[in-house]
């Protein structure tokens, strides 16, 4: 164990740390409280009159416009259940583009004018908000001195309590808008690509003689990876403090090699900030499902079931905000940043995506013999030709700084956007561009050799993890999402693109129906022609090979390595024409997202180049010079006593403490270098020479680290954080 005061007071601290012990009884708590803190249908039901309750509903499930009148009744209801549950105040919770999460609370409280004061929630203050705009990311669509913005209640999206020690809130999950009506967050986007998507893939189920068409949304389930480390090691790392992520570290002894984390029992501390953190997720309503340790030593996973794609993105956000928060209660932080520590995965946050509604199902279902559902294979199709066109906003719709540590890693998939269909379905439109699909591969058993286990049966297709978009048996997975990310983005270039796949096959197969041909044959020749003209997408090999960095390329297929090179997808022509076509977002939104893309990525490299410079010169310089000192001493002592020194170590740390010297006035040199760019110049400028010479500082940083004595060397290591908890 260290003799570094620092390093040993962190372990000492987290010795003595007694997280609270939570214990799951399922008698008294899973089943009961599941959605106790929401006011959804249930809890309307027993408390609004029976017409406003069917008026709510229709809008929840249907999609139908709120009735104003109703307002009123449904506020006055829930502040009488929130106060209930101790609440005083009411918060629209909104999705800035800051991609967190914002709240603004104000209290049931209104005075009245006599000096006294009563409580009460109208129907205007739970339908419509309106916060200072003018202080979150823009990208130009507001000045500074024109504040307003305006939230506004997502019905379809619950009203709930979080619950806090120091006081309980009811939250309305809102959308964010200018006061000319433009987005500013990541909620209106989604909410208006999902109607895009509903009224296209509607066209498609009438073509296929449904009458009963409910309304159909996308489905979103993300699977969450995250980092628990120590609070104590986080508290005496300035970079994981403020960048979320290691700047420094040297490999350690050992890391994931033997897989003995991923899936391994998971430890008790972690075990008991689960159980804590399901039961707040259960109380929200928020179906958490699945949880194991990950690739990473300590690396954990969290996934929930597939939820309606609005939902699930509130969700996500409360999700991550309720993990941050518990994971503090028991001494630790939780990272959701895409690439904490070099070396070892990183985390991503895969979006499981399907669509669907009430009367027809999950549309990706494909059913015993999917050679024979045409249906299934419309929207599969539709998928490709979506993906086809559209992969380079896929790939932008996940593009952050973090984010590009891990893409391409050989741990997640390519920056290159591809489909991976598995063998049942790659082998059917293989039969389709061959004139027509007559068989299924179908599902077989698997007999594993042991009299006493019965046989397994296996799926008709295997899995693909390096691919960013894969079929995975009734959803697509698009694995390239980051861990850090919200899945509005995804989730709302999915639908879109979905929109425009889906208004072709509509349009195509309506022109051939009025041709007189017979529908069967119109579907055929569909299907046909979109394997034909998008088939290029579907990729069943190794995604992190170098062959197929290469084949793709041959395909034509974007490789947008960072997100310096994804950003400007925001700007083409084809971009503004679909955004524009399906209402999603106009010319100027887009401007908008492109120019907070741009300021984000430059800011957060700014930041982590500070970080980088302040701790090497502050940290890692002192703990090398001391180190230097002590050998010249020690040099020294030993030439006056008469005895022969060995100059090596002295002479090798004096090479590094020079190379870290340079590495940080190379650093401020380039950082000031910055000033001459600007928009994604500037941003391209960080990408190429500030990211190298960070990258140059931590290197000498790391070989300082792995020279010197250990009682000089205050930054937690590797080792400590990633294995002590
Ligand atoms: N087991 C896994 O699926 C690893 C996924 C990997 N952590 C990622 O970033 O996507």
């Amino acid at each position: 164990m260290t003799a570094n005061p620092t390093r040993l007071g962190a372990i000492r601290d987290i010795e003595a740390n007694e997280a609270p012990a939570a214990f799951f009884d399922i008698a008294n708590e899973t089943g009961a409280f599941f959605g106790e803190n929401v006011f959804g249908l249930a809890t309307m039901q027993k408390r609004l009159p029976k017409s406003v309750f069917k008026s709510v509903a229709a809008t929840i499930q249907k999609g139908d416009k709120l009735d104003p009148a109703h307002a009123d009744i449904v506020a006055s209801a829930m502040k009488d259940w929130a106060m209930e549950k101790g609440v005083t105040h009411y918060a629209h919770v909104f999705y800035p583009l800051t991609g967190l999460t914002a709240e603004k609370h104000d209290s049931f409280m209104e005075p009245v004018g006599d000096g006294t004061a009563i409580w009460e929630f109208t129907g205007k203050t739970l339908i419509q908000g309106e916060p200072d705009a003018s202080s979150f990311p823009n990208g130009g669509i507001r000045a500074t001195f024109e504040a307003r913005g305006y939230t506004g209640w997502d019905v379809q999206s619950p009203a709930y309590i979080l619950e806090n020690p120091n006081g309980n809130t009811l939250c309305i999950p809102t959308i964010f808008v200018s006061m000319t009506g433009e987005a500013l967050d990541h909620k209106t986007p989604l909410l208006r690509s999902q109607a895009a998507m509903a009224e296209q893939a509607k066209r498609v189920l009438a073509l296929f003689g449904h009458k009963d068409i409910d309304n159909v949304v996308s489905y979103c389930g993300p699977e969450q990876e995250y980092f628990l480390v120590d609070t104590s090691f986080v508290n005496t790392r300035p970079d994981l403090l403020n960048a979320g992520r290691t700047l420094f570290g040297a490999k350690p002894p050992k890391g994931q090699e033997f897989d003995d984390h991923y899936f391994g029992a998971i430890p008790d501390r972690v075990l008991a900030f689960m159980h804590d953190t399901e039961r707040a997720l259960f109380k929200l309503g928020i179906p958490a499902k699945t949880r194991h340790n990950e690739v990473a030593p300590g690396q954990f996973e969290i996934a929930p079931v597939f939820e309606r794609s609005n939902l699930a993105s509130d969700h996500q956000q409360l999700l991550m905000s309720t993990f941050r928060a518990i994971a503090k209660q028991h001494g630790m932080e939780c990272l959701f940043h895409e690439k904490p520590f070099a070396g070892v995965n990183g985390s991503g946050k895969h979006v499981n995506f399907s669509f669907g509604n009430g009367n027809q199902g999950n549309f990706l279902n494909p059913g015993d013999n999917p050679h024979d559902n045409a249906q299934f294979l419309v929207f599969c199709a539709a998928i490709i030709r979506a993906v086809h066109l559209h992969g380079g906003l896929l790939r932008l719709s996940i593009a952050s700084a973090g984010n590009d540590h891990r893409l391409g890693a050989n741990e997640a998939p390519p920056a290159i956007i591809s489909i991976f269909l598995g063998d049942q379905l790659a082998d059917i439109f293989e039969q389709i561009a061959n004139g027509g699909a007559t068989s299924s591969k179908q599902k077989g058993v698997l007999s594993v050799g042991v009299d006493t286990l019965p046989d397994l049966t296996k799926d008709a297709g295997d899995r693909n993890r390096t691919s960013p978009f894969a079929f995975t048996g009734n959803r697509f997975e698009f694995r390239a999402a980051g861990s850090n990310q919200t899945v509005a983005a995804p989730m709302m270039v999915i639908n879109t693109i979905m929109a425009e796949a889906l208004d072709f096959c509509a349009s195509e197969l309506e022109a051939a129906v009025q041709a007189g041909t017979d529908f069967n044959s119109a579907v055929q020749s569909l299907l046909a022609k979109i394997v034909e003209n998008h088939g290029a997408v579907v990729f069943n090999g190794n995604g992190y090979s170098e062959e197929w960095h290469e084949e793709a390329s041959v395909r034509g297929l974007k490789n947008l390595r960072t997100t310096v090179d994804a950003l400007p997808e925001y700007c083409t022509p084809e971009a503004k024409e679909l955004f524009s076509k399906y209402g999603v977002l106009n010319e100027a939104e887009l401007q908008s997202r492109f120019e907070v893309g741009v300021e984000q990525y430059v800011m957060t490299i700014n930041v982590e180049a500070n970080l980088t410079a302040e701790i090497a010169q502050t940290t890692v310089l002192p703990a090398a010079v001391r180190y230097q000192t002590e050998l010249a001493t020690n040099v020294s002592a030993l030439k006056a006593a008469g005895v022969e020194a060995d100059l090596s170590d002295l002479q090798a740390v004096s090479e590094l403490v020079a190379a870290l010297r340079a590495g940080i006035t190379e650093l401020k040199a380039a950082q000031e270098g910055a000033h001459d760019h600007e928009g994604i110049e500037e941003a391209a400028y960080y990408r190429d020479s500030v990211l190298p010479a960070m990258l140059r500082v931590r290197e000498a940083a790391d070989a300082i680290e792995g020279v010197v004595a250990d009682d000089l060397w205050a930054l937690p290591t590797y080792q400590e954080m990633l294995f002590i908890r």
